[in-house]
């Protein structure tokens, strides 16, 4: 078996440059690419009757049920959500198109080495010693130089498919921070989330599209598609196509499948929505395993506020008995520091809970005091 990438490449002349390996070309899993056995088999596939909630938007106790699932698991899955299948389904074959173009095509659309958007490995990889077993490919704002680059002569209906589905997935996110943010506390307004506009439609939001693809791999229990992290977001609207591969970490459980559900979207409590929910809601960490039989792509709408906007504990949350957890911190700004500190990334901005004087028994990341 090759035990690194230069192996594999005398071996199997599979490497395209000086750091990328065609993982679809590759038979056997290079040392590279392989981290610890995952002998952490979730409880998905064994006895817990433990599983994420599926919440039918139309409920008409739909906000209880989601804060719940917030509180808990800090996910959950939503079905009639109003996204037309349709808009799903394309989006998942644009997807399938663009990750099935030959490597050196998907290069041209690289992204640079201090840019966010473009094709490459997720930004998180640097923190690992091992490398993943998938392929990224970032879209902020428009899509269009890489979109050119990847199709020179078919490429306004991938833009004009982008600009559709952020449309859709802006819509719901702004209808699914409502009901978060309303099942926090009895009463919360637009007057205390003023960023969210004059008509509450949270216009200023900001987004950032992420494609994920999962190539099948000989030695699953040894590969990692995308290791454990949080979302640096308010919220996270992920599609996973109908092949499982989701794990999100549950207190007490350890790693939970969340099993894919047709039409269904998952929606994850990001970092910034920990934030403002002065710690009630945990930033579920959450990671992608692969499989032998079925390459895997999944559609992950990250979502935040306008960029220059403090966030901050809501203040009808914060109170002398709840004092705030977390400093002011701008979108920007916490995306800076999570590419510098990765998971150290929120800790960093705590404030001091010895000189609080207290431990926040809500709080799911607080180590508690006494
Ligand atoms: C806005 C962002 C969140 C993200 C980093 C980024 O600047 C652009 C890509 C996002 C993503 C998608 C895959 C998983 C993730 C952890 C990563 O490596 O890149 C997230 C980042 C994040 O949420 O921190
Ligand atoms: O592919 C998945 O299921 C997870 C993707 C993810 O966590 C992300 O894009 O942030
Ligand atoms: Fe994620």
């Amino acid at each position: 078996m090759p035990s690194r990438i230069s192996d594999a490449v005398r071996d199997h002349s599979l490497l395209v440059d000086h750091k990328h390996l065609d993982l679809n070309l590759v038979n056997e899993l290079p040392d590279s690419h392989a981290w610890t056995p995952l002998n952490d088999n979730p409880s998905g596939d064994s006895c817990t009757r433990e599983s994420v909630p599926i919440i039918d938007l139309n409920d008409p106790n739909a906000q209880n049920l989601i804060g719940h699932a917030c509180k808990t698991w800090g996910v959950f899955q939503v079905t009639k959500h109003g996204i037309p299948i349709n808009l799903l389904n394309d989006i998942e074959s644009a997807g399938m198109s663009l990750f099935s173009l030959p490597i050196q095509q998907k290069l041209k659309a690289a992204r640079s080495p201090e840019g966010v958007s473009g094709y490459g490995v997720a930004r998180i990889s640097s923190f690992f010693p091992k490398r993943m077993w998938s392929e990224g490919f970032t879209i902020v704002g428009s899509p269009l130089e890489h979109a050119r680059q990847l199709w020179p002569q078919d490429y306004t209906k991938f833009c004009d498919l982008i600009e559709e589905y952020e449309k859709e997935m802006k819509k719901l996110a702004g209808k699914l921070m409502w009901l978060m943010l309303g099942s926090l506390s009895l009463g919360i307004t637009k007057e205390d989330v003023k960023w969210a506009g004059p008509k509450g439609d949270f216009k200023g939001a900001g987004a950032v599209l992420q494609l994920n693809y999962y190539p099948t791999c000989s030695d699953p229990n040894r590969a990692m598609g995308l290791p454990a992290h949080t979302d640096s977001t308010l919220l996270t609207i992920l599609q996973q196509s109908n092949i499982s591969g989701l794990q999100v970490l549950r207190e007490g459980i350890g790693w939970v499948t969340v099993p894919p559900v047709h039409g269904a979207l998952v929606v994850n409590v990001g970092d910034l929505l920990h934030i403002l929910s002065n710690g009630s809601y945990p930033n579920v960490t959450h990671r992608a395993v692969v499989n032998r039989t079925q390459h895997r792509l999944s559609i992950a709408f990250l979502y935040g506020p306008p960029s220059s906007v403090q966030i901050s504990p809501l203040s009808k949350l914060v109170d002398h008995g709840h004092l705030p957890l977390y400093r002011p911190v701008t979108w920007s700004e916490y995306l800076g520091t999570k590419a510098k500190l990765f998971n150290k990334a929120l800790s960093s901005i705590r404030l001091c809970d010895s000189l609080n004087g207290f431990s926040n028994e809500n709080d799911h990341n607080s180590v508690k005091i006494g």
